[in-house]
């Protein structure tokens, strides 16, 4: 299964880079290599061979250019047909001389003539996207920009030509995935020496397909500056029973969610969070009987927990709710319990909190709460920039802050930063909110031991919460809509596949 996938801003993969090119290592040319070998695979792939297909090769002015233009001048080699467009009024030379003596064609992109050349670029089997690497700043501009905005128009989904991102999508933001204008979606991005942020990072991340890395042998030391968890690390995460385990060991969490009237709420996070695993759930609100009839095992009325769920249905005009969810925070204030704290509850969270609180937010909710600290930001702006928003929650709450979303950008202490896409889109649907609250509460629960010795672990364990949630949404119904309760249920199944294929339960 898919180990973390780490990723390395800019300015460290250069740093990393510069004593192997001091000391004379040819990294072009094995990026170069490795970039031609994941295009012949994919063209054997699709059409049998490599001879006789047409790649296009958009090629900048820089070294993401002479990547492109090198690996061009091999697939040429094996009898391919290659055509360059460059870019810019400057290409990589050895680049272009390379492919010239391959038999390639090279001429610059006719700014007159857009519509002519998207029309050859939509008629290749293969484009290779080389104008812009980690050396970016901002978007794609001028006829590049006009050509990459035409080929979109005309792309049906998923339909020729096959588009491969060298190095980046160019024109993201490398380091905080912003989308800075038109990019040429890929369907497959071929990264060299580590991944870089923007290709797990929304929006940005939408654009690179699958991520390849090829290894250029850099000592990319430190921790990550984003990390997208796998299946494995979740399994490493889980915490699963001893033989000697009893409920109370296990973690209790305590629910304050929905309503009579809406008890819908408050079934939805008691059941994330009894089928994610925990010793013991506590409900604590007027929706007890709902939450009974749904699950039986559930225990109604206040009492010790380790961790606490608040605020999925929950009103802050309801005074009855706002006593319990402020009750629930005065443990987390002073007895160190942790928190899961959603939609109405984000309107009580104290002014300052400690890392074992995770805020889940979407984008409207995270604007709102900025906004009772000062921050004026709009919804839409979340959206363009989420890993910035989600660091400035983080900074003025102290609460580890998961911002929900197509993507999911997940902020912590000690820098630790998450970005996960694990489920389909069909699960931005009511309630499935409340079933990742629940799922995340059963982790912060089994772990809050552990996040107090190392707060940075919330975050983790946030991702952790989402990535099964987006797996078990999969699982529930491949491909299809989808209603939160079958998420939930799907939950212990798709926990017990990441722990067998990990061997963890053998241990
Ligand atoms: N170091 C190595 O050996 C290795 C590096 N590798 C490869 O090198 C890539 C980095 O190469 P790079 O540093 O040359 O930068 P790159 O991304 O090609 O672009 C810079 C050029 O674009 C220009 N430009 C900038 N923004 C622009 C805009 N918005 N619109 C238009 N133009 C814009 C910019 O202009 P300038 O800033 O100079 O005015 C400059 O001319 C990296 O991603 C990887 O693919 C691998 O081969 C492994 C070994
Ligand atoms: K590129």
């Amino acid at each position: 299964m898919r180990p973390v996938l780490l990723t390395w801003n800019a300015a460290r993969v250069r740093a990393a880079e510069e004593p192997l090119l001091a000391a004379g290592a040819p990294l072009m040319a094995h990026a170069a290599f490795a970039l031609h070998v994941a295009v012949a695979r994919e063209l054997r792939a699709r059409r049998g061979r490599v001879a006789g297909a047409v790649v296009v090769v958009l090629a900048g002015a820089g070294n993401n250019g002479g990547d492109a233009l090198h690996a061009g001048a091999l697939l040429a080699r094996r009898g391919a047909r290659v055509l360059a467009l460059t870019t810019a009024q400057r290409w990589h030379d050895e680049g272009a001389a390379a492919l010239l003596a391959a038999g390639g064609r090279l001429r610059a992109l006719v700014p007159d003539a857009v519509d002519d050349d998207a029309a050859q670029v939509l008629a290749a089997d293969v484009v290779l996207d080389g104008v812009l690497g980690i050396g970016a700043r901002g978007g794609l501009r001028g006829p590049v920009a006009r050509l990459v905005e035409a080929v979109a128009a005309a792309r049906p989904d998923g339909d020729s030509p096959l588009v491969v991102a060298v190095d980046v999508p160019s024109g993201i933001g490398v380091d905080d995935g912003t989308r800075a204008g038109t990019v040429l979606d890929a369907d497959l991005t071929v990264t060299f020496g580590g991944a870089k942020p923007g290709l797990v990072l929304p929006p940005a991340a939408w654009a690179a397909g699958r991520v390849e890395v090829v290894d250029l042998g850099l000592a990319l030391a430190g921790p990550a500056d984003v990390a997208s968890l796998g299946p494995d690390d979740v399994a490493a995460l889980w915490p699963v029973p001893e033989r000697a385990a009893h409920k109370y060991a296990r973690g209790v969490v305590g629910v304050v969610a929905g309503t009579r009237t809406y008890p819908g709420a408050a079934v939805l996070a008691s059941s994330g969070a009894a089928l994610a695993g925990v010793g013991m759930v506590r409900y604590v609100g007027d929706a007890g009987d709902a939450v009974l009839a749904a699950r039986p095992e559930v225990v109604v009325g206040p009492g010790r927990v380790q961790a606490w769920v608040l605020g999925p249905g929950v009103s802050p005009d309801d005074a009855a709710q706002r006593r319990r969810v402020q009750r629930a925070f005065d443990g987390v204030l002073h007895r160190g319990e942790a928190a899961v704290v959603d939609a109405g509850a984000l309107d009580l969270l104290p002014e300052r909190v400690g890392p074992h609180v995770v805020l889940t937010p979407h984008a409207g909710e995270l604007a709102r709460l900025l906004a009772q600290h000062g921050v004026d930001v709009e919804r839409t702006a979340v959206e363009a920039e989420p890993l910035r928003w989600a660091r400035e929650a983080h900074d003025r709450t102290g609460a580890t802050v998961l911002l929900k979303g197509g993507t999911t950008v997940v902020v912590g202490a000690h820098g630790a930063v998450y970005a996960q896409s694990d489920g389909p889109t069909w699960l931005a649907t009511a309630g499935a909110g409340d079933v990742l609250a629940g799922v995340l509460g059963a982790l912060l629960a089994a772990r809050v031991d552990d996040v107090h010795e190392d707060p940075s672990l919330a975050a983790a364990l946030a991702a952790a919460a989402a990535l099964v949630h987006g797996r078990a949404a999969h699982r529930a119904v491949p491909d299809g809509p989808i209603v939160a309760l079958a998420v939930a249920h799907a939950v212990p199944a798709t926990v017990a596949e990441l722990l067998r294929a990990t061997g963890t339960l053998a241990r």
